[in-house]
């Protein structure tokens, strides 16, 4: 299966052609970066550290797309709406990992699954595809007993906060309790804030250094308190389930998918 990559001189992009060149089955096809960048024109293969492989960088879906089978996007929210609607127009599965879209962003994609199947999740590791699992089963058993909190850390160069997967993880537990997180998330505290109100979902956001990526849910009762968490400490995690769901994407019909899916993890 031919693989392209969009967002491929980032730091999934190099990641993505490392996993894919290691992935049985697989070819790399295509690595498409945004206009403008120093390395369009560069072998996509010694810009990821693994030698060269005769894939030049682009700066165009439009010239790959035939070449390619499926799709992997880490970019940025406007770009992964442009490549949805090349791929939507080609017919293309797509394989989305950027976080931060906006509500509307999200409805593009829905009504661009009308037509081809993309995997969305805002995160790729079965670590954390995991931890949904317990997030849900600890919520329904805790229930309204527990104060919620939700801290996530990432390295200094994320630009979106709190992450996808800090969001999609309060999503989780705001569904199993039926509450709506559009209205129980409380984003940070800051001076005079009153005492904390039971229903309400904390959010806390770090950002420092080189952390990749680390989560932790905590459900505090009076007496005792439970936490689950995920550390990432290598981005190959993320990279090799995108790798895994982009081979389990090709040639489904049309839908949005998650890593429940990918995993056969879904109820
Ligand atoms: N779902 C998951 O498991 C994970 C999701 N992510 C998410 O993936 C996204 C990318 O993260 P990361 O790799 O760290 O970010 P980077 O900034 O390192 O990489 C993004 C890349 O996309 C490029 N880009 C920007 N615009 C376009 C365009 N129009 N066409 C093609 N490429 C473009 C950027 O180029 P330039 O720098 O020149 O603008 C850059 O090379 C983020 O939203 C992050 O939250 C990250 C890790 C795991
Ligand atoms: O930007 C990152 O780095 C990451 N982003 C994703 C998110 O926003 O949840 C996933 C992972 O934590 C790394």
């Amino acid at each position: 299966m031919k693989v392209g990559i969009l967002g491929a001189a980032g730091r999934m992009g190099r990641t993505l052609i490392e996993a894919v060149h290691a992935q049985d089955g697989l070819t790399l096809a295509a690595a498409v970066d945004a206009p403008g960048s120093s390395l369009v024109g560069a072998d996509a293969g010694e810009m990821a550290g693994i030698g060269r492989c005769g894939v030049t960088v682009v700066d165009d879906i439009g010239a790959v797309t035939a070449a390619v089978d499926v799709f992997i996007d880490f970019t940025l929210p406007e770009a992964t709406m442009h490549h949805l609607q090349a791929c939507r127009e080609r017919g293309t599965p797509l394989v989305i990992g950027t976080t931060g879209l906006t509500d509307e962003q999200k409805a593009a994609l829905q009504a661009a699954s009308a037509d081809i199947a993309v995997v969305f999740a805002a995160n790729y590791s079965v670590g954390v595809t995991l931890c949904l699992k317990l997030l849900d089963t600890a919520a329904r058993v805790l229930g309204d007993e527990v104060d919620i909190e939700i801290i996530e850390a990432h390295h200094r160069h994320k630009i979106d906060a709190p992450s996808g997967t800090a969001l999609a993880m309060g999503e989780v537990v705001a569904d199993a309790l039926g509450r709506d997180l559009k209205t129980c998330a409380v984003y940070g505290r800051e001076g005079r804030t009153g005492a904390r109100e039971r229903q309400t979902i904390g959010f806390e956001t770090i950002r420092a250094g080189d952390i990749v990526g680390e989560h932790t849910v905590m459900f505090a009762a009076d007496g005792e308190r439970v936490e689950i968490t995920h550390k990432a400490t290598s981005r190959m995690n993320f990279a090799r389930g995108a790798v895994r769901a982009a081979g389990w994407v090709a040639g489904r019909g049309p839908g949005v998918y998650d890593m429940m899916d990918v995993l056969a993890l879904r109820d």
